[in-house]
Order: C-alpha cells, then structure tokens, then sequence
C-alpha cells in the first residue's frame, strides 16, 4: 500500500494549467472552491440555464459552458453524476480534448467500465475523496481535509501521477493522506461500500431496528433515538478509535450484548449477500441495471426515493430532530 502525503507533492505540478471542473454539484462545488482557494486557476463547465449556473456565479466562480471550459482547459476535472458523464463527454469534452491535457475524475465508474474512451495522448487519472463533498469542503475551512485515493489510468506526460496528487493536495485530501489504487479497484470498492454498508446497508439496518421496536409496542421516538440517532455517536468513537476503542467505551453490558447478539443480526446470509452485491458490481451487473434504469428517466430511482421520504422513521426523525434543534434544512 502506497500512501502520499502533502510533502511527496511537486508543489509546481499545476503550475500554469487552467483546470476546469465540469459540474457543480455535492464534489463539483467542494472541490472547485477547495482548488480556488488553494490557489488553482479554476474555471467551472456547466450547461446554461442550470440551477448551479447562478450558484457558481454566486461562489465567485468563473463559469462557462462545457464547451467553452473544455477548450480553454488544461486539465478537465468530471464531476457530474456518472450515469451522464459519457454524454456530456462525448458531446461536450471529446471535441476539445487536446494532446498533453489531463481527464480526471472522483470515480473510476466511467472509465473503468469503458463509457467514456479516452484518447490515447491525455493523461487520465483519478483523485477520489473518501467522503461526501460537504465533508471535503469543511474538513478543508478547518484547515485538514478527508483521506482519498489516487489512480493514474493512462500517462502521456510522464507527470500524471503528480498533477493527480496536486490536485489532490489543493483539495486538501493529501494532509490525511491519500491511497496509490487503480480505477478498477476505487470503482469496485467504492460501489461496493455505498451499496452494502455505508447507504444502502446501513439505512436497511437502522430501519429494520426501528420498525422492530416499533412493532413491539414502543414509542416511535425512543425507537428513532436508539436505533438512527445514536448510529452517529456510536460511529463517531469507531472512526476516531475503531472498534476497540467503542467498545472501552460504552458499558459492559453494550459490549457483551453487541459481540454475542451482533452476529445473530448480520449472519453468515448477510455476509453471502455482500458477496452477491459485489459480484454483480464486478461482472457489470450493475453496471447494465443502472443503465437500464437511466434509460427510462430513472423511474425506479424516483418511486424507491419517494417511498423512503414516507417510510415513519422520516416522518418521526424529521419531528424530533426540529423539536431537538438538530434539523439542517440546506438542501
Ligand atoms: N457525492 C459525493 O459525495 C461523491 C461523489 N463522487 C463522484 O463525484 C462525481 C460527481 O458526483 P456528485 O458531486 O454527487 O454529482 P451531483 O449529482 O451533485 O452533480 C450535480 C452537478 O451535475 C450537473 N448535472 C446534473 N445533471 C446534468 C445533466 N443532465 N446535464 C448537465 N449537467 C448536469 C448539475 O448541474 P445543473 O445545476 O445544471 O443540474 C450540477 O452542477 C461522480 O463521479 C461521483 O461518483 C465521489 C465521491 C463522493
Ligand atoms: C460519498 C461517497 O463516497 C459515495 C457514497 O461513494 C458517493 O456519494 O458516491
Ligand atoms: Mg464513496
Ligand atoms: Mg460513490
């Protein structure tokens, strides 16, 4: 395992290169402003009459059309939902795309799974935060920033390596650290986590724990208080002190009850439907199943969101988090 830090860094490695970010959403908008502030020449692709036209224009940023941002850049950062990357790309960027510039990208889905082709004279690489854009916009005003991984898929100057970790320091992510991995290992790993753990798996786990309380009979409030509200307090020991240092802190009754009835909740099935996630991640049949749903509007996606939005712990959590002053309304 290859880790690099802020002083592995050729601090002239962006030197003279004008960047364009295309897109200006959760990473778009972190990144644009942690590469600005960072001192980057940083210009932002957009298509015109979007919502974050204005919110760019607003942040100060100087803001274009794919097209424009494309042909004046040097380097050309996609941060745009991955299921629209290979039209914009093609569209958009593939025109402009000149030899000696750099793609780069925070996941490794398009490339990694050949929607986006790139010329063989450009460098491509990958520099990926660890965590959501208004973590690597926070992390990075208090002065440290979020952990990540960087990957150089293809290297026609012979500095790919270091505009990727230049890019990954102004954004912050080389003070924690960043990972040396390949486009096929980020995308795998990183499709697998939010898929079984960190979104997908989580939010089944909490729910389950929730409606189980609440069908026994007690009140919804403590229900959401012990099974989603708490999930973050718990957590936050785990990524400070990892397991161990959870379990020295909460009660001995919590660690004997956690380590002997833990396993009865995620058993060996669980376990065998991770590995089924991550085959289907791994032999393109997600891959297919995404493009699928994105051919029909995402139909799916918007039924599945809609129904999430009604499911009672939302309807309790959103209550109770206003009654506690915890609501964060920002969209
Ligand atoms: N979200 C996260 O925390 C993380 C994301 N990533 C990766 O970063 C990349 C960007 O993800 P994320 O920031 O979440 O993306 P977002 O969904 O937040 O991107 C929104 C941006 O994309 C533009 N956009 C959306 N749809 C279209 C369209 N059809 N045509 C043109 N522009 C469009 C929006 O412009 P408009 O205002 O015009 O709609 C907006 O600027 C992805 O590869 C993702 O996998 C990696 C790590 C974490
Ligand atoms: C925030 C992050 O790392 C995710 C879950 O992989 C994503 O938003 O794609
Ligand atoms: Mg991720
Ligand atoms: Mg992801």
């Amino acid at each position: 395992m290859k880790m690099y830090y802020d002083k592995d860094v050729d601090n002239d490695a962006l030197a003279g290169k004008t960047i364009a970010v295309m897109g200006y959403g959760s990473q778009g908008r972190a990144q644009s402003r942690n590469l600005a502030d960072s001192g980057c020449n940083v210009i932002i692709g957009l298509r015109e009459g979007g919502k974050s036209w204005q919110i760019a224009k607003d942040d100060g940023m100087t803001v274009k059309t794919f097209d424009e941002a494309a042909k004046e850049a040097d380097i050309i950062h996609i941060l745009l939902p991955d299921e629209i990357q290979a039209d914009v790309y093609e569209k958009h960027i593939k025109p402009y795309v000149e030899t000696g510039n750099t793609l780069a990208c925070s996941h490794g889905y398009n490339v990694h799974f050949d929607l986006i082709e790139p010329p063989e004279d450009v460098n491509v690489i990958m520099y990926a935060p660890k965590g959501p854009g208004s973590m690597v916009r926070e992390t990075y005003l208090q002065g440290f920033g979020i952990p990540g991984l960087v990957a150089v898929e293809q290297d026609a100057t012979g500095d790919a390596l270091q505009i990727a970790l230049g890019m990954a320091k102004a954004c912050g992510f080389t003070k924690a650290g960043v990972i040396e991995t390949t486009f096929k290992e980020e995308t795998e790993t990183d499709l697998f986590g939010e898929q079984a753990v960190l979104c997908g798996g989580l939010t089944e786990l909490i729910n389950a724990g929730f409606q189980t309380l609440v069908e026994a009979g007690y009140q919804p409030e403590i229900a959401y208080f012990e099974t989603c509200h708490e999930v973050k307090l718990i957590v936050d020991i785990i990524y400070k002190k990892g397991f161990a240092g959870m379990w020295k802190d909460v009660s001995n009754t919590a660690e004997y009850g956690g380590l002997t009835k833990g396993p009865q909740v995620i058993t060996d099935e669980a376990k065998e439907g991770m590995k089924k996630v991550l085959s289907d991640i791994q032999d393109g049949t997600f891959k297919d199943d995404f493009a699928a749903e994105n051919a029909t509007d995402a139909a799916n996606l918007k039924e599945m969101r809609a129904a999430s939005q009604k499911l009672d712990i939302e309807i309790v959590g959103t209550r109770l988090r206003k009654a506690c002053g915890l609501q964060d309304d920002d969209e």
